[in-house]
């Protein structure tokens, strides 16, 4: 946990009807940082969010902001004195106000003053040329943008960004994406960016937390957490993952398709690696090529040993069908864990 933090969950628990959403969870936020949290759909990650902004009570557990405290079981500020930006999946514009309007309201400071900030700071986004236009006239990615500096303008302590690419389709996903990061990396605040695409998160995020059926699994850089996931679990949900049953023997695991150095005691194990962190290569014995897929940038070849398969990624390779391969895997990027579901 970082000790300059700008925001600081911890421990938090939040149950509904006595379903727990979100279990003993924390994580901080630091100014000029972008934080991704990382879940598939019903994890407890808008739950997370909506307690950090003040619209969900703590069960249990504290939220500070430096050493003031924002909430706990028994207090809670209110959100608008919590000094958060929050942007929603759906922008929530306001419709009657023009672009201008919508960033400026709110801000403190004449008409004109305020103007002439709403003016700036849509500058920042490409968009001061859309200031006297209505939000049902712009684009979904020009009202994202919009209500990212609306949120921004507020020069909030942190700012909350619920699946701000969900309704984005692909070309505009990485476009706007690529724009409002600059744009939060610019504004030196605290970020929390909530989804449940892997990618995004991991290109994206200084710092990374994943998160499945309300249990932070891991927090750590995006390399980190990818190259050593601490479990299947938090493994899977950055990518797909072989796994493999191992057997454990003086710090060797062993695979039927090969094996790889590991520091867990002698006995049964499970070997994760990635598709593309698997390499097969011409061999007079070994595993069997029983399938090629073309990918476009790759090809995915399924191999076959003693019953059991293997996929691998790669961008070329010499192998046919029938073939048969020696398979080697990259040390790095390849973990062994004592438990599946550990
Ligand atoms: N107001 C509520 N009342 C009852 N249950 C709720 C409420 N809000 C969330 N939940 C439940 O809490 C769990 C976590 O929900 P949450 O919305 O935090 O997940 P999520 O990871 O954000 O999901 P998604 O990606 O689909 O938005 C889910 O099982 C959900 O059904």
């Amino acid at each position: 946990m970082s000790e300059h933090a700008t925001l600081l969950l911890s421990n938090a628990r939040r149950s509904y009807n006595g379903r727990v959403a979100v279990s003993d969870a924390s994580l901080s936020l630091s100014a000029g940082r972008i934080t991704a949290l990382l879940g598939p759909s019903g994890s407890g990650k808008s739950t997370i969010l909506r307690m950090i902004a003040g619209l969900e009570p703590l069960d249990d557990g504290t939220l500070h902001a430096g050493d003031a405290l924002l909430a706990d079981q028994h207090s809670s500020v209110p959100p608008e004195h919590r000094d958060i930006g929050l942007v929603f999946q759906d922008y929530a514009l306001f419709p009657h106000l023009t672009v201008a309007d919508n960033v400026a309201f709110g801000l403190k400071g004449s008409k004109k003053d305020r103007r002439a900030q709403a003016l700036e700071w849509l500058a920042h986004v490409k968009l001061a040329d859309r200031a006297d236009s209505w939000p049902h006239m712009l684009s979904g990615g020009e009202q994202q943008r919009v209500a990212l500096v609306r949120a921004l303008a507020r020069k909030p302590r942190a700012i909350l960004l619920d699946e701000p690419f969900s309704g984005l389709d692909r070309h505009l996903k990485s476009e706007v994406r690529r724009s409002l990061i600059d744009t939060l990396r610019a504004s030196g605040t605290a970020v929390l960016i909530v989804t449940h695409d892997a990618e995004e998160a991991l290109m994206m995020a200084d710092d990374l937390v994943l998160m499945d059926k309300g249990v932070i699994l891991q927090s750590g850089s995006p390399q980190d957490c990818y190259q050593h996931p601490s479990s299947i679990a938090a493994a899977r949900l950055l990518g797909e993952a072989e796994v493999l049953k191992a057997l454990i023997k003086d710090g060797i695991a062993t695979t039927v398709f090969g094996s790889v150095p590991c520091d867990l005691a002698d006995g049964e194990g499970w070997l994760m690696t990635r598709p593309e962190s698997i390499h097969a290569s011409p061999a007079c014995e070994g595993a069997k090529v029983t399938a090629i897929a073309f990918g476009g940038t790759f090809s995915e070849l399924t191999l076959e040993k003693d019953g059991q398969s293997l996929r691998l990624r790669t961008p070329f390779t010499a192998l046919k069908i029938g073939d048969v391969a020696s398979v080697r895997f990259d040390e790095a990027t390849t973990s062994v864990y004592a438990d599946v579901n550990g």
